[in-house]
């Protein structure tokens, strides 16, 4: 059993793309299949090195390896032998109408009240005519001749799924310039590679009548694949996502400090019958089933992804973030701090709280007061987690304030913020002569 996943290195992959990767690599992990990564770069005007590079590193950032790889424009040799077997068997014919010849006809057509079908008028040109168009200095591009009939196969998200041949055109598979269209290369890819299971988004799936089609041209039998065809993701608007802008891209939300479990929970059950949950790779892969998935567009919601990845930095263990801390930073600074991060980039602001240079504001008089009182009574070192309470209470009992107006001005004297991780773990690793020197700044 062998999955794949085939991205076009033509822009930053986004989520809905990488919706497709997780589902593969899930799928492939709980069947124990093999998982390909293919490149498919045969639209050599779009496709760019960087960004085949840059999907590989979205998808390790993720979590996700594969077992094999290769890319499209390695195995020309074998699309132009695929191109041959398809011309001896009269499956693709010679084509020399342009661009606007074939608009006139749709035109036609359309006014006809026809669907606009390409008429397969060069099938029936005689072996003079093409070769006087040849003498005329034309290059023929191939379209491959679709059988007649209905291409049905049972789709694991879709449910019986039907292509009815006649109302689409016979495609071009091979350019005027010999180079070969990503409908044949990507058959004779997994034709020849073993691949088994195509998981893919729904915008293929007039694509899949088709290519099955051609398959079955170069020898498959019927059957030969399993298809499931998942809903494309939407913006939050309801919109499509694009390459082209990179807003929703891995690229993006790894910049913004999102944990990549959080991407892969989120995606792996966005849009289906079980609700997303902070669970690892392996747990997902244990329970994945791609039946669960809705047959309906879902909608990529940046708050829900927030929410999730907030459970999960909730969670973390400081070996899995010792490399993302900022330097210096230690387990007992990450235990503090987890249960108030959402974001890594928040991190960084947490370690200046408790090691760094924050500059807490200047309290009103009274308040002053207050601070130095509490500064007299600052415990000596050493500190632990007991001392933010032994400090307290003696606060507590030499000034009589309690509660809100107790805690309050001793919190932001000395995080500078009204809210944070407990004060209890945050003060010994301030220590005695940071916390003294915020308390005289905010008391001035
Ligand atoms: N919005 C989307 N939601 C879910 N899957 C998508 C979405 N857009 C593309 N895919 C899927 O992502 C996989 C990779 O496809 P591909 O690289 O061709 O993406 P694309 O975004 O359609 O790119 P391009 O604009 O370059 O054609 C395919 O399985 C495709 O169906």
């Amino acid at each position: 059993m062998k999955l794949r996943f085939a991205p076009s290195p033509t822009g930053l992959i986004h989520v809905g793309n990488a919706r497709q990767a997780i589902a593969n690599a899930l799928y492939a992990r709980r069947h124990g299949a093999t998982f390909q990564l293919r490149i498919d770069d045969t639209d050599r005007e779009r496709s760019r090195e960087e960004y085949a590079d840059a999907l590989r590193t979205d998808l390790t950032w993720l979590g996700i390896g594969w077992d094999e790889t290769f890319r499209q424009s390695d195995r020309l040799d074998r699309y132009a032998a695929a191109i041959e077997t398809l011309k001896d068997s009269g499956r693709l014919y010679p084509c020399f109408e342009s661009e606007q010849e074939l608009a006139a006809k749709r035109e036609a057509r359309i006014r006809m009240r026809k669907p606009p079908v390409y008429d397969r008028a060069m099938l029936r040109m005689t072996a003079e005519q093409r070769a006087q168009a040849e003498a005329n200095g034309k290059v023929p591009y191939w379209r491959f001749r679709l059988s007649d009939g209905i291409v049905a196969w049972d789709d694991l998200v879709m449910g019986r799924s039907r292509v009815k041949l006649p109302s689409i055109s016979d495609p071009v598979l091979v350019r005027a310039d010999g180079t070969v269209l990503y409908t044949l290369a990507s058959v004779v890819d997994d034709l020849e590679t073993g691949v088994t299971h195509v998981l893919r988004g729904e915008d293929h799936l007039t694509n899949t009548g088709v290519q099955i089609d051609i398959a079955e041209a170069l020898g498959a039998r019927p059957g030969r694949f399993t298809f499931a065809h998942l809903p494309l993701l939407l913006d939050e608007a309801g919109g499509k996502l694009s390459k082209r802008f990179d807003g929703l891209s891995l690229r993006a939300l790894r910049q913004d400090g999102i944990d990549p479990g959080a991407v892969v929970s989120y995606l792996a059950r966005l849009g289906s019958s079980d609700d997303p949950a902070p669970l690892s790779f392996s747990e997902l892969a244990t329970t994945y089933d791609v039946r669960r998935v809705s047959r309906s567009a879902a909608r990529f919601d940046m708050r829900q992804l927030m929410a999730l990845n907030r459970k999960v930095m909730h969670q973390k263990p400081f070996a899995d973030m010792r490399d993302l801390l900022p330097e210096g930073a230690t387990e007992a600074f990450w235990l503090a701090v987890r249960g108030n991060v959402d974001l890594l980039s928040e991190l960084r602001h947490w370690w200046d709280v408790v090691g760094g240079t924050i500059v807490p504001p200047v309290q009103d008089e009274e308040e002053g007061g207050y601070l130095l009182q509490a500064l007299s009574l600052l415990p000596d070192d050493p500190w632990d987690s007991e001392t933010w309470k032994s400090w307290t209470d003696a606060i507590r009992a030499a000034t009589g304030r309690s509660g809100k107006a107790l805690f309050h001005p001793l919190r932001v004297a000395l995080t500078g913020e009204e809210k944070g991780p407990e004060m209890r773990d945050l003060l010994p690793l301030m220590g005695h002569a940071r916390v003294a020197e915020r308390l005289r700044i905010a008391a001035r």
